[in-house]
Order: C-alpha cells, then sequence, then structure tokens
C-alpha cells in the first residue's frame, strides 16, 4: 500500500482522488491546501478519500510520496522542505521550474535529503523518448502549441491581438522556450517539460497560437537529432473544471502514482 500525501484539490487532484478512489494499494493520507479552501476541500475529500486529512501543510506526517497538483509556489512551500526530510516528492507544476535556480533548488534539497524528485509529463507525451534522444544528442526541438482563443484570454496576447474576433489561426509568440515561460507562465508546463527532458529553456524553441479552428490544447513537438528525428501532435481535450489543462494530466499522475504503488511499472 502506498501513502500519499497530496498538494491540491483543484481541476487535477480531484480528477486523479476520483480515478483513484477504488484503488486498494494507493491511500490518501493527506491533501494539502490553502487556509481559504480547507472547507471547499473538506467536503470534496470527505466523498473522495474519506480517510484522508485536510491540513495546510504537511507537518509531522511521513508520507511514501508527496505529490504536488497545486501551482507554483507549491514547490518552495511544500517540496523542498519535504525533499530536505528525505521525502520522495513528484512534481506536475513544472512550468515553475522555469523561474532562474528553482531546478537547482529542488536537486539540491532531493541530494540532501536523499531522496528523489520525479517531474511528471503531464498533458505532453514522448518525454521518454526526448530524454533517451538527448543522451545521443540533440540538434533542435521545436515545439507548437495551439489553444482557442479564449484560452489565451488575460495572457499578454489579450489586447495586442483581438482575441474575440480572430478568424484565422495566428501566431501570437514565437521565441525561446524561456521567454514563453516567462510572459506565459500559466501555459508553460509543456514548455518547460519539454526544455528540462531536451534542449534546455535557452534552445527550445516555441510558437504559440490562438486558434478558432481547434476546441482542444494542440501540443505539436518536432525533435531532431543523433538518434534521427521525431514528429508528435498530442489533442488534449481541456479538463471541465479547468480549461487550461488537458485531462492527460490528470492521467500522467495516475499512471505515475499507479507505477509506484502496483507490482508492474509500465
Ligand atoms: N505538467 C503539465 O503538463 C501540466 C501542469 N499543470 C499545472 O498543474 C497545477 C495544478 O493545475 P489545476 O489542478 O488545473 O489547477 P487548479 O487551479 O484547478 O487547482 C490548484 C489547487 O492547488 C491549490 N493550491 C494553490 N497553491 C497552493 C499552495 N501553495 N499550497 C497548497 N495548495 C495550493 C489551490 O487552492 P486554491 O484554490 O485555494 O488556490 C487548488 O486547490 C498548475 O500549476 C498547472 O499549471 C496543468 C496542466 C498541465
Ligand atoms: O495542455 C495542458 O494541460 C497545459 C498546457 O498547455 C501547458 O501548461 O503548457
Amino acid at each position: 500500500m502506498l501513502h500519499v500525501s497530496m498538494i491540491g484539490c483543484g481541476a487535477i487532484g480531484v480528477g486523479v482522488m476520483e480515478l483513484l478512489k477504488s484503488d486498494p494499494e494507493v491511500a490518501f493520507d493527506v491533501v494539502i491546501v490553502p487556509e481559504a479552501n480547507m472547507a471547499n476541500a473538506r467536503s470534496v475529500v470527505s466523498s473522495l478519500a474519506p480517510k484522508a486529512r485536510v491540513e495546510t501543510r504537511l507537518g509531522e506526517d511521513r508520507p511514501d510520496l508527496l505529490i504536488e497538483c497545486a501551482g507554483h509556489h507549491a514547490i518552495e512551500e511544500h517540496i523542498i522542505p519535504a525533499l530536505l526530510r528525505g521525502i520522495p516528492c513528484m512534481v506536475v507544476s513544472i512550468g515553475a521550474l522555469s523561474e532562474p535556480g528553482l531546478v537547482e533548488k529542488l536537486e539540491a534539497a532531493a541530494r540532501e535529503g536523499k531522496t528523489q524528485v520525479q517531474l511528471l509529463s503531464g498533458a505532453i507525451g514522448a518525454i521518454d523518448a526526448l530524454s533517451a534522444a538527448r543522451v545521443g544528442g540533440l540538434e533542435s526541438v521545436v515545439y507548437t502549441g495551439r489553444k482557442p482563443p479564449n484560452a489565451w484570454k488575460d495572457t499578454p496576447a489579450d489586447g495586442p491581438f483581438d482575441l474575440a474576433n480572430l478568424s484565422v489561426a495566428t501566431v501570437i509568440f514565437e521565441g525561446s522556450a524561456r521567454e514563453a515561460a516567462r510572459l506565459y507562465p500559466k501555459n508553460a508546463n509543456v514548455a518547460a517539460t519539454l526544455s528540462l527532458a531536451g534542449l534546455g529553456l535557452d534552445h527550445t524553441q516555441v510558437r504559440l497560437y490562438a486558434d478558432p479552428g481547434v476546441t482542444e490544447n494542440v501540443h505539436h513537438v518536432e525533435a531532431k537529432g543523433e538518434f534521427g528525428g521525431f514528429e508528435l501532435t498530442m489533442r488534449g481535450k481541456p479538463l471541465a473544471a479547468n480549461p487550461k489543462t488537458s485531462a492527460l494530466t490528470v492521467f500522467s499522475v495516475v499512471r505515475a502514482l499507479g507505477n509506484r504503488a502496483h507490482a508492474l511499472s509500465i
């Protein structure tokens, strides 16, 4: 039985608890949320993981695994202290790791705690192939993200582009993954994941489209290197609870937990 504590009880956290509710090998013991969200989280958790406590921090608990499904601040606030205590962690807010120095800080905390932090693949696939290809040497990684115009509301594209009236697919950003993450932090998880697995934030090229012709989060990756090349297109259905998040992200967390909990891992 894998004893899990989870940070976050939003679109991903709730989706994960729903799918694992009847898995006898995964037990949620603690769900961590901000103070203001505790009452709401308690009512959700009581039906999905009735044995779990809702807390604002991990406290003295020592889970087999701490998983972050919360957001950028949770990494500094909860993951780094847990790693320092030797608790293995998983992180889904990979976009947060584009903040200078944060990856190194995570790594140092895991090393000091003699444990490991796993960065989950989330909404994008082929991370295994890309990071294996890096071993032989990569030449280029180009990521194209395409989302419906309303997905770019309240971002730097909202204003320079008349999102509500776009009639054709429009490039709203072209540049490095580092710049994409700086300008579009809430849409930067995939670009950051590809960068960490591949050529890094400065050498991963990113093009972002507001496209009235799509209803899904479309992620296209083209990678070339010593291994040869690959092209991948993912058409991620957004979650009803948060249209910025593809459903595959929830499945990716469930897979990762299953791989730790079950006898067979794939
Ligand atoms: N790797 C990938 O491919 C993807 C990663 N993501 C990332 O996953 C994360 C979660 O996404 P999603 O579930 O859709 O987001 P939601 O906003 O639906 O849920 C986030 C949850 O985390 C809680 N939370 C926020 N900050 C903290 C904190 N410091 N400590 C404890 N709890 C906290 C929120 O509480 P409250 O509501 O009170 O703020 C809320 O319960 C985001 O960072 C998102 O960018 C998303 C999609 C793909
Ligand atoms: O598709 C998703 O779930 C999220 C996404 O585009 C990103 O954050 O890069």
